[in-house]
């Protein structure tokens, strides 16, 4: 290694010692002993696996085989409620819906008993060993639970949609066990929902496949290009950790390596912005629109007036979260944010002042969306934003630092840019375009011209587009693109 290639020149030098000296007034350094690492928050950075568990979660055994079974059943058979042209489908699910809920619902008549040849339960949650087998057991029943409630045929009355107890009791225990929301969630689509390709060869992107819904390889893409992005963040974790593990923030090797380090992380976030382009290559956003993104949608997702999913046996099920899942909840992100101090609730008084729009969205949005995340990655974001050296305020003390700390916030405010034009094609447009055809013949074609226009006409009468969350999409992803240009040092 060539030790000094790592040396600042001598102007950098000169400029470091001048904010050398200017620091000795900046926050003030702790000693970075007794810190908590972070393996203990379940986040393996010097494994490379991030939020990611370092393996893929084994298949659950004994008397939890059945919601494996039941999930493998419905991944080979279900398919969207509303996808009618396919009647032995739609009989596969009213079976697997009937069998899941048989414990809630005396079987009606001889054929339906037979089908509950598997018996099922209220299975005690009790018996799950350790928190790998809990993270398991919380995938396989959120997406069993996504199954039933969206294998239903569309609802023509406002009635709740009551989810069985078989489902919701242990979904709900596993889930205070973990301290994450009893719904599908970022978790149990990306960071829990792979195995390895081959079991000889390290954890990495190409060696790992996700599990889908629609059995589309645009679903497969857009879990392998969060994924990718999610596995791309370890390296900015390591940048973070390096930087709280400093044992000094103010001496001159501890300001020139954190200015380099500033420089890395905009050169991740750079690339992270590369990842969310490249999904335009590999997912098609009217599959990603129309045969993916339903089975993602909460309670209420297309808003307040739909039917509210309440869970038997279970209290308060008004007041838990129910939101579907989304990249918002991807820990690596608020890591991010909170690193560089981003003002996602307008807190702050920061410049450029926020616009009237950006007070109308979604303020607390972010904060929210944590709650979708495993408790101990939350703890770990907690740790973080507890740190008693924020990095925006040693850059504003130490001008060696601000610009490698302006470079990083300019590279995150790309990114959200880039993400806003993602958001837009892959959602915004394609809720003006309709369902895909059954058949392909010109009248059928001529036909779905016409339904596409009244489309147009009905979504413009809707109003905004919602995300999964259930908020209004444009004025949510500007505001939080805005909130981190506001952290620029030079326009304050
Ligand atoms: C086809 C690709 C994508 C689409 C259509 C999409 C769509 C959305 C939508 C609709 C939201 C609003 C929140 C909600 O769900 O209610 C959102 C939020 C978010 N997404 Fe994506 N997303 C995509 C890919 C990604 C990827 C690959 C990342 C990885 C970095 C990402 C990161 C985020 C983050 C961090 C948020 C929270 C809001 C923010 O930080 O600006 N998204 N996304």
């Amino acid at each position: 290694m060539n030790i000094y290639s790592h040396l600042p020149s001598a102007p950098e030098a000169l400029r470091l010692s001048k904010s050398l000296l200017r620091s000795f007034l900046g926050p003030r350094s702790t000693p970075a002993e007794n810190q908590p690492t972070p393996i203990e928050f379940d986040v393996h950075i010097n494994s490379d696996t991030g939020f990611f568990p370092p393996q893929p979660l084994a298949r659950l055994t004994g008397p939890f085989e059945i919601w494996e079974s039941a999930l493998d059943e419905a991944k080979e058979n279900l398919v969207l409620g509303d996808n009618d042209w396919d009647a032995s489908k739609t009989q596969a699910g009213v079976e697997w819906r009937a069998r899941v809920a048989s414990v809630s619902t005396p079987p009606l008549s001889t054929s339906q008993s037979i089908l509950t040849c598997h018996q099922w339960s209220v299975i005690n949650t009790d018996g799950l060993q350790n928190l790998r087998q809990q993270q398991r057991a919380h995938m396989v029943l959120a997406w069993i639970l996504s199954y039933y409630v969206h294998s239903m045929p569309p609802s023509t009355t406002s009635d709740d949609i009551i989810i069985p107890r078989s489902i919701a009791v242990p979904l709900v225990t596993v889930s205070n066990a973990l301290r994450i929301a009893p719904i599908l969630t970022f978790a149990d689509t990306v960071l829990w929902n792979w195995e390895l390709i081959d079991r000889t060869l390290p954890v990495t992107i190409d060696n790992m496949l996700f599990h889908t819904f629609s059995g589309t390889d645009d679903e497969r893409n857009f879990y392998v290009t969060s994924a990718r992005a999610e596995l791309g963040g370890v390296e900015m974790l390591r940048i973070f950790n390096d930087y709280q593990n400093l044992p000094n923030v103010n001496d001159l090797t501890s300001i020139s390596k954190t200015a380099r380090d500033l420089n890395k992380l905009a050169g991740v976030i750079d690339q992270l912005t590369e990842v969310i382009k490249g999904v335009r290559a590999v997912v098609d956003p009217h599959v990603f629109y129309w045969e993916v993104r339903p089975w993602f949608e909460g309670s209420q997702s297309r808003g307040p007036d739909e039917p509210k999913w309440i869970y038997e046996d279970c209290a308060a099920s008004d007041t838990v979260d129910l939101s579907g899942p989304s990249a918002g909840q991807s820990s690596v992100m608020h890591a991010l944010d909170i690193f560089l101090d981003i003002d996602h609730k307008l807190k702050e008084r920061r410049a450029p002042a926020p616009s009237s729009e950006n007070k109308r969205s979604d303020t607390g949005f972010m904060e929210r969306m944590r709650r979708y995340m495993p408790g101990k990655h939350r703890d770990y974001l907690t740790h973080l934003a507890a740190s008693s050296r924020p990095i925006r305020a040693l850059a504003i003390q130490s001008p060696a630092i601000r610009e490698p700390y302006d470079a990083a916030v300019t590279a995150l405010k790309k990114l959200r840019d880039q993400h806003i034009r993602i958001a837009c094609l892959y959602i915004v447009s394609m809720s003006r375009t309709t369902p895909p055809a059954g058949c392909g013949c010109p009248v059928s074609a001529m036909m779905e011209k016409l339904e596409q226009e009244r489309a147009a006409d009905k979504a413009a009468a809707k109003g905004p587009s919602r995300g999964t969350g259930g908020n209004e999409l444009a004025l949510l992803l500007k505001a939080g693109r805005d909130a981190t240009r506001r952290a620029m040092i030079k326009d304050n």
